[in-house]
């Protein structure tokens, strides 16, 4: 009963949704008092306490905590020359828990990570700390390591360059950084492998997510996918010159949303004239059809340097969530090439979708979840439902000064850019430093140069490499500094007031330190929060403001009616319920993320449950023989035979076929789940036509997904008879490939990332592969 109203009591007193961290808080000072003797020690008796935290279970008790984050201090201390403030000690505890620390930037995230991590990995877990890229895991790791020597933790970190063999040494250390895309790459190509001893991970134990809300909810739904090498897919350079030359709305139609675009009657009219008098609905001509879709979508849809860069004769996309160049990702095969074939650059490589998983389901492995991110409140909601993770939020070290200005709305673009130049000009010509944040790279580079233009010099973070980004906002709170970066270029590096060495800081707060302009607000409050973050660290002086308008996207896209506003000369509109319409306008947006997101997992559960069944049968077949055991029964003659046959050549009978029968079998299971996947992907998307009918997708989804997959494992096995039944012996051994058992003779990997016009790229290029079979 006094549980039950400590706990009603608990809930009234914290903010709703946020552990109660008190009792974190009593612990502080028990670990203070631990701090003379530690410091007593010499660094070889340190090492030797901290792995006494060794001899029990997770998870830690109130005596065991208390000495864990008084030597985890201690060790920092030493380490490091930073003794870890009061604060990184409770987000310490929350990660243990299991928690989601929220902790503002610049407060010190990635020791707080690093000793949570020191504290799984005593007790014996593997700790995986997640980045969000390759730079962050590498410096994040060796920055750290002097601190995890001390506690006689290892470290190690795997990085986009790093060998299969490095991977695997990698992985087995006690606490590996890496960023989600190559863990989850490492994943896919563990799932593929036909000898047991060539994977590269361990079984997942603990994860630590960096930048949780950005990877748990912004990318969750992103699949990492695995491609193997087919044919080559020809550029269509044929079908890009043609669709250059239609006329918007007289050819073609784009939708509202901006997410898809359609021949109108007289746009197949030209296009039929221009491809010598064809139909394009003739059964012959059935595949001219998708080949026009494609080109137009990349021509009309995907934009250059907001989508996708043209680097080192290539195509490159933008993440956009992060405004970066993704170096290895790629579109599905068909509009990467359509794209490539727009800009007049070579083809790429293309292939077949092997098999896919989405940064969630590579979370959700772990049994042990934990995160650390600046901005997680808002999305606590979404953290309990899709992880059953709960946010603590961590007080700031010093209060935050910070001043954040409320919005200054424009009636127009040019009015919106006209004032942000002139504030730009004013507030520079007092040196104090500006960052202005912005949507994308296409609007960086227009506004550097109107800048630059008005003689005000600026350095553009534009998705190029991480390191570089680290560098040059590294220098973004430098005396007199202006720097333009899309939202998330260079996160996880400190804006330090004065430049990197601090050497202009008076100069700098007495400025008022670091000015924070943002370019008009952004799809979630979440992202708005994480560019004023930026100003004000550590008690930092500093300034945030958003300059919005009624012309921006935000805005258009989620609001029926703008007119009838009152303005002053400036264009500038005070009326504060048009500031409650850009709100709206954000909260319309963010709902629109969640429903999406909700949705994918839907869709993806029942897809993640099939694919369990084929990967634990996988596993049978990999390292238990279950497809030999199989084949003996299946073809028990041949398999007899075969053995004699080895035998007969000087080589092991049971061995030699054993392999074979392994490698057939994986190859029909793995073939088997391509196709899977692929019919999964078309009738997804056919269900949205079918949506139009008003029945509910998802139940039309699993009516056909379910039966699909119904005699999944007959077939293959069926199927793996056969091919077994052709196989021959020659010198004592089997060479399956004469059976036809081929495996793709190169893979790569990729992401499919989120984009404004679709929820799934790969089911865009799907329907219109099925609009052109359909006729
Ligand atoms: N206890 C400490 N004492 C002194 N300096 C510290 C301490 N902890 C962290 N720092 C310093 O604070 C800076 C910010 O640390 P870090 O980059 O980990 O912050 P963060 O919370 O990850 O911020 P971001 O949100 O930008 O990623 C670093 O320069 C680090 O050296």
């Amino acid at each position: 009963m006094f549980g039950r109203m400590a706990e009603s009591v608990r809930r009234l007193l914290g903010k709703p949704g946020a552990v109660d961290i008190r009792p974190y808080t009593k612990l502080l000072e028990p670990i203070e008092a631990r701090e003379e003797d530690l410091r007593a020690l010499d660094d070889a008796e340190l090492t030797a306490k901290a792995a006494e935290l060794g001899n029990a279970e997770l998870p830690y008790e109130r005596a065991d905590l208390i000495e864990l984050c008084a030597l985890g201090r201690e060790a920092a201390r030493r380490a490091l020359g930073e003794r870890p403030f009061d604060v990184q000690l409770l987000g310490v505890m929350a990660l243990l828990d299991g928690h989601v620390a929220e902790m503002a930037t610049g407060e010190g995230k990635t020791l707080t990570g690093a000793l949570a991590a020191a504290g799984f990995a005593l007790r014996g877990k593997r700790v995986h700390v997640l980045s969000v890229n390759d730079y962050l895991a590498r410096r994040d790791a060796e920055w750290m390591r002097p601190l995890y020597d001390l506690l006689g933790v290892a470290p190690a970190w795997v990085t986009e360059e790093s060998a299969p063999e490095e991977r695997r040494i990698a992985y087995t250390a006690d606490v590996t950084y890496a960023s989600v895309s190559e863990v989850g790459f490492d994943v896919l190509r563990d799932r593929m492998v036909t000898d047991a001893g060539d994977r590269v991970l361990p079984a997942p134990e603990v994860a630590i997510v960096d930048e949780a809300d950005s990877v748990l909810v912004d990318e969750a739904r992103v699949p990492l996918v695995l491609a193997g090498a087919a044919e080559a897919a020809a550029a269509d350079l044929e079908m890009a010159e043609l669709v250059r030359t239609l006329k918007p709305r007289l050819h073609y139609e784009i939708d509202e949303e901006g997410r898809n675009v359609q021949l109108t009657e007289a746009g197949i009219d030209e296009v039929e004239k221009r491809l010598g008098g064809i139909d394009l609905y003739d059964e012959d001509d059935v595949s001219v059809l998708p080949r026009v879709n494609l080109a137009l979508h990349a021509h009309v849809l995907l934009k250059r340097d907001v989508h996708y860069v043209v680097r080192d004769g290539g195509v490159r996309l933008i993440n956009e969530s992060r405004g970066r160049i993704a170096l290895l990702q790629r579109w599905p095969d068909g509009l990467q090439a359509a794209v490539e074939a727009k800009e007049k650059v070579e083809v790429s490589e293309t292939g077949e979708v092997l098999d896919s998983i989405t940064v969630q389901a590579l979370v959700v492995r772990y049994p042990t979840l934990a995160g650390m991110t600046g901005t997680a409140m808002a999305v606590a909601e979404q953290l309990r439902e899709f992880y059953e993770l709960e946010v603590a939020q961590i007080p700031s070290n010093k209060p935050c000064v910070r001043e954040d200005e409320a919005d200054r709305l424009y009636a127009t673009l040019e009015e919106k850019e006209d004032a942000v130049v002139a504030e730009v000009a004013e507030v520079h010509a007092t040196g104090r430093p500006l960052l202005i944040g912005t949507q994308d790279v296409a609007e960086s580079e227009r506004l550097a140069k109107r800048l630059e233009g008005e003689g005000l010099s600026c350095s553009v973070l534009n998705a190029k490499n991480d390191a570089d980004e680290a560098a040059i906002i590294a220098e973004a709170g430098k005396y007199g500094a202006i720097t333009v970066s899309t939202q998330m270029a260079g996160r996880g590096t400190d804006i330090r007031l004065g430049g990197s060495d601090m050497a202009d800081r008076d100069r700098v707060v007495e400025a008022g330190g670091l000015y924070v302009l943002g370019y008009g607000r952004y799809p979630s409050s979440r992202l708005d929060d994480q560019l004023r973050g930026r100003a004000g660290r550590q008690g930092d002086p500093g300034k945030s403001v958003f300059f919005v308008s009624l012309d921006d996207d935000l805005v258009t896209a989620n609001v029926a009616d703008t007119s009838g506003y009152t303005a002053d000369a400036e264009g500038r509109v005070t009326d504060p319920s048009w500031l409650d319409t850009v709100d709206h306008a954000q909260r319309v947006s963010e709902g629109q993320l969640l429903e999406v997101h909700r949705n994918t997992w839907r869709y993806n559960k029942l897809i993640d449950v099939q694919r369990g069944v084929v990967l634990e049968h996988r596993e049978a077949v990999l390292t238990q023989g279950l497809g030999d055991r199989q084949l003996a029964l299946d073809c028990a003659r041949h398999h007899a035979d075969l053995i004699d046959d080895v035998e007969a050549g000087g080589g092991d009978g049971e061995a030699e076929v054993a392999r074979a029968a392994r490698l057939i079998t994986l190859y029909h299971l793995d073939r088997g789940w391509t196709d899977h996947n692929a019919f999964l992907a078309e009738l997804r998307e056919g269900i949205h036509l079918r949506f139009l009918g008003r029945r509910d997708p998802l139940d039309e989804f699993n009516r056909d997904a379910v039966p699909a997959f119904k005699g999944f494992l007959d077939d293959a096995r069926a199927r793996a008879a056969e091919t077994f039944a052709e196989t021959e012996a020659a010198d004592g051994r089997i060479d399956v490939s004469t059976a036809g058992v081929k495996r793709p003779s190169m893979t790569w990997t990729y992401m499919v990332h989120d984009h404004p016009f679709s929820s799934d790229l790969e089911t865009v290029v799907g329907r219109l592969k099925g609009k052109g079979a359909g006729g």
